[in-house]
């Protein structure tokens, strides 16, 4: 079997760091994985770059066009909905791999997943291509202030799990930089949970809005859908313990041939 990690998440949230923390996680117990950069803006990269949309097209090249005269955004867009029409320049890339184990580095703009199709016509291919396909839903744990920002961030969580439709795994990053006293607060938002509403005196919020945050967290609770596991990249046991999620949410190695003399069960039954 082949496997994917999408790594999606809003900009800034960490996605190329945490890339790069699983190759180092990968390399320090012997597993081969392979990081595809899907940003056509990135410019530089903390890990091993193994693929990279830049060989199809680039940010550059879309935005220094004249005939096609795209800002940033709209060049991210561009760039993607190039790939999404060159889709066999990625499979034949994909095809040089034996060890299928491949981490995709997706860029940041939210509308990539809200809105825009993109990402799920990726997702299918993969899919058409037997690749086992896990989402990994990034965000900063630094935004986990106050319960309201939360579940604005559960939301676009939700939104990318309902459109992209595979498994799915949410992640807290950058806990390194939650403090002790703070990371108790942040724990509360592990498993997402409409009490926390009520906690955290969200009372600086005009009535309406309030009720609507209530209604919202009530939907998201009423589902139980969605829970964050923390990762903290100096922590190697908080790394293993998403690696593990991920690989039961694509059933990683399930197939894999049993290594060294397999036992003739056949035989020993005939000989009982
Ligand atoms: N301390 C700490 N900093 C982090 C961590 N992850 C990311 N950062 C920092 O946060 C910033 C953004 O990280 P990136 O990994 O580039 O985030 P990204 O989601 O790839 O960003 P875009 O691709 O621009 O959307 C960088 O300055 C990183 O060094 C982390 O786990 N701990
Ligand atoms: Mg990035």
């Amino acid at each position: 079997m082949k496997y994917v990690q999408l790594v999606i998440g809003p900009a800034g949230s960490g996605k190329s760091t945490y890339c790069s923390t699983i190759q180092e996680y990968c390399d320090n117990i012997g597993r081969t994985v392979h990081v595809l950069n899907l940003d056509p803006a990135a410019e530089h990269f903390s890990y091993r770059v193994s693929l990279d949309i830049r060989d199809l097209v680039s940010l550059d090249d879309v935005t220094e066009d004249e005939e096609l005269n795209f800002g940033p955004n709209g060049g991210l867009l561009y760039c993607m909905e190039f790939l999404t029409e060159n889709l066999t320049w990625l499979r034949d890339e994909l095809e040089d791999y034996d060890e299928d184990y491949i981490i995709i580095d997706c860029p940041g703009q939210i509308e990539l997943y809200s809105h825009f199709d993109y990402m799920k016509t990726l997702v299918t291919a993969l899919q058409e291509w037997d690749f086992r396909v896990c989402c990994v839903y990034l965000m900063d744990a630094q935004f986990m202030a106050d319960s309201a920002k939360f579940f604005a961030g559960v939301l676009s969580a939700l939104s990318a799990m309902i459109r992209l439709e595979v498994p799915h795994v949410n992640v807290l990053t950058k806990m390194d930089l939650v403090d002790n006293p703070r990371s108790r607060q942040v724990e509360r938002f592990f498993q997402a949970d409409s009490t926390l509403l009520t906690i955290d005196g969200a009372s600086h919020l005009s009535e309406k809005f309030y009720k609507l945050n209530e209604a919202i967290a009530g939907l998201v609770d009423e589902w139980s859908m969605v829970s964050f596991l923390p990762i903290d990249r100096t922590d190697s046991d908080s790394i293993s313990i998403v690696m593990q999620q991920i690989d039961n949410a694509v059933q990683y190695g399930e197939d894999a041939e049993p290594k060294g003399e397999v036992p003739d069960f056949e035989d020993e039954q005939r000989d009982d």
